[in-house]
């Protein structure tokens, strides 16, 4: 507000000479409180107000100049109200910007302007106060209320009207606002009433210097509470994800649907990056995320690992929000080799369970012949002893069962004991089996068994089949216990004694050039000849009796053999040897209902093993309804042993399948 607004114009001129009473008059008449006097030039000289006339009536005084006051102020009409200050000068003559006076005010006037001005400030402190979100109250120094505004009423269930004059804690429970009044200090506090969470700020009201009360704002933080644990929680979510993302073994990508990069982890640079020329850093992604984006499903690809040859399997998975939108795409790229690793870990581990369950087999070892008794006798010196032993003998004539009589026998008894089945590994992945592979980082390779072996045993059955180019490796690990896993320069120090077996004539195998001749002698340090079945006779009747007893165990029932059946027996080839004696005591137990088996049928039942090449032409039957997946598994049992029957290696029944023999073996195992 400015002088200009709300000023008496200056209407009636006043000379020095007027009488006062008469002045007096037109003053009250036109209840202007006061006038600007001037002289006979029409010049300014000076002011009075009803003060002044007054004085001059009472004194007396007849001319306005005895009472008219000369000190006076000129005040620019644009000038603030605010800023007069009416300590000194009853009345301001006011100047407009030509420097003419065009009027007065007096206190009287100021004041009913400063009036209205208090009137506005208070108007606009109102309704900021009622329409503020958050509660505000106020007490005195008593701690009676005298304000309250509407949320501060809500929260506090209460109203303006029953509040007022109230002490506070009539009216709210927290009572932090009277120890503002006590100590004079402000503070802040977080405070909960039923399930609402608050914040409050107290602060004390000075009037100078003098407190007069306290005032508290009140705001209602439940809301930002929740969503502040919920920030929280999304925080640790992010963290939880942060770890997952770095920590996973898989290369993890997240992109926005255009492909800009918002996260990865360092597997993916590794194994993807790693993979990618500059030229298709940048833009190799790109496809894959169109194709996501415009499908909106899934999008899966399969590459070669440049640097081992490996496949990577890359997945590209949209993430859509709560509209179906999507809005990023996750890539996952797999190395293969990291699988295949594992894979082979994993069946390493189960053929040396298998073993050590072999090994806990409750069967006895038969040696009542002279042959084998000789052979057990020499078994138990060479035991002893850390040399190579060299296994012969034909198929199923008892190796690995002599293989673990050794190894029970020697001073290496409790450590670990891998029997290696050189016929059952595909040529190919025999040297990573035997020597291990390091396959880019330490982490992705894998032990072959000769460090599996480490401190024990090693059991080479079938060392025959041993591909030349491997032999000369093999002869060197054997002469330095030093194995270099494949891709690595550094040589590992193994302590593995070495059992070696054959069904095949080695010497055989180095005249005709498979078999190397440095090798050959380096393992037949002590040869140990176990011979044929049908060259120990005295061995069947305890074979006979070891297993019978062993099946009658597992078929819940007892067959007697008779010693007509025995002499029957022992007059048969058994080219199987011992293994096929066991298949054929367990034929009789599964296929015979009587509780003795007569002489014909046991004839017809060996007579059957000898006419196996006609089994082959035989259909297989389906004679009830199972799972598919069951039949599957039947029809390949019965395939591997009809074709096991007549071809005594997995290599060979897997040539003859044409699969590859360790399927043979796998599935061998699963049909076991
Ligand atoms: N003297 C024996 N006493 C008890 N069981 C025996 C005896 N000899 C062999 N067997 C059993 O006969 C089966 C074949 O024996 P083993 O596997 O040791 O023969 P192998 O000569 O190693 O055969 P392959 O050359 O086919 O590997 C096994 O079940 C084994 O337990």
């Amino acid at each position: 507000m400015i002088v200009k607004e709300v000023m008496k114009k200056n209407l009636v001129k006043y000379y020095a000479n007027d009488c006062i009473l008469k002045v007096t008059s037109d003053v009250m008449e036109r209840d202007v409180e006061g006038g600007l006097v001037y002289n006979e030039s029409d010049e300014l000289v000076g002011w009075f107000t009803y003060k002044e006339l007054l004085n001059g009536i009472i004194q007396n005084y007849t001319e306005l100049d005895e009472v008219c006051i000369r000190d006076y102020l000129l005040i620019d009409e644009n000038s603030a109200i605010k800023n007069l200050d009416f300590t000194t000068y009853g009345l301001f003559p006011v100047l407009n910007v030509e420097e003419k006076i065009t009027g007065f005010i007096t206190r009287g006037v100021y004041l009913n302007a400063v009036a209205r001005l208090s009137q506005i400030e208070k108007n606009r402190l109102d309704a900021i106060f009622n329409s503020a979100h958050n509660g505000i109250l106020s007490i005195d120094l008593e701690g009676r209320i005298t304000a309250i505004n509407p949320p501060a009423e809500r929260m506090a269930l209460t109203t303006k009207e029953k509040a007022l004059g109230k002490f506070l804690n009539e009216v709210v429970i927290p009572s932090g606002l009277l120890n503002v009044i006590r100590t004079g200090r402000g503070h802040t506090e977080k405070y909960k009433v039923g399930n609402r969470m608050y914040l409050a700020h107290r602060s004390p009201i000075y009037d100078g210097k003098s407190l007069i009360g306290a005032v508290g704002v009140f705001q209602d933080i439940s809301e930002i509470e929740i969503v502040s644990s919920e920030l929280d929680s999304v925080k640790q979510l992010v963290n939880e994800m942060d770890t997952i993302i770095n920590n996973s073994s898989d290369g993890i990508c997240i992109t926005d649907t255009k492909g800009n990069i918002i996260n990865r982890n360092i597997k993916f640079d590794d194994i993807y990056y790693g993979n990618l020329s500059e030229e298709e850093k940048n833009n190799g992604f790109h496809t894959m995320i169109e194709q996501v984006v415009e499908e909106g499903t899934r999008y899966n690809l399969m590459e070669t690992n440049i640097r081992n040859n490996s496949s990577l399997i890359i997945s590209a998975i949209p993430v859509k929000n709560s509209d179906n939108k999507i809005e990023r795409i996750v890539v996952s790229v797999k190395d293969v080799a990291e699988i295949d690793n594992l894979r082979r870990e994993l069946e390493k581990t189960q053929f040396i369970l298998k073993n050590m369950q072999d090994e806990l087999g409750e069967k006895e070892f038969v040696a009542s012949s002279q042959s084998m008794k000789d052979l057990i006798l020499k078994i138990d010196q060479v035991a002893k002893v850390d040399v190579t032993v060299l296994l012969t003998g034909e198929r199923g004539v008892g190796k690995n069962e002599l293989a673990s009589l050794i190894k029970e026998s020697s001073s290496r008894k409790n450590k670990p004991f891998i029997k290696v089945n050189c016929d059952a590994i595909p040529e190919d992945l025999m040297e990573a089996e035997l020597f291990g592979r390091l396959n880019g980082t330490e982490e992705n390779g894998y032990a072959g068994f000769f460090e599996h072996a480490d401190g024990g045993t090693l059991f080479l059955d079938e060392v025959g089949k041993i591909p030349l180019h491997l032999q000369v490796k093999l002869l060197k690990v054997l002469q330095e216990q030093k194995v270099n896993r494949i891709g690595s320069k550094e040589s590992i120090e193994v302590d593995v004694r070495i059992i070696a077996a054959s069904s095949e004539d080695l010497l055989r195998l180095v005249k005709e050039g498979t078999f190397r001749e440095d090798l050959f002698y380096r393992i037949n340090v002590i040869p140990l000849e176990i011979p044929p079945l049908r060259e120990r006779l005295e061995d069947i009747p305890l074979l006979i009796e070891e297993y019978s007893n062993l099946f009658a165990n597992k078929y819940k029932k007892r067959i007697d053999f008779s010693s007509e059946i025995i002499e029957t027996m022992k007059n048969y080839e058994w080219p199987g040897n011992v293994r096929e004696l066991i298949n054929i005591l367990e034929r009789v137990y599964v296929t015979s209902s009587e509780k003795e088996i007569t002489v014909e049928s046991m004839k017809y039942i060996m007579g059957e093993r000898e006419k196996l090449d006609l089994a082959h032409q035989k259909p297989f039957i389906i004679n009830k309804v199972m799972p598919l997946k069951q039949a599957v598994e039947e029809f390949e049992r019965e395939l591997i042993a009809k074709v096991g029957e007549t071809e005594n290696s997995y290599r060979k029944i897997a040539k003859i399948l044409e699969v590859s023999p360790s399927t043979v073996m796998r599935k061998s195992k699963k049909l076991d």
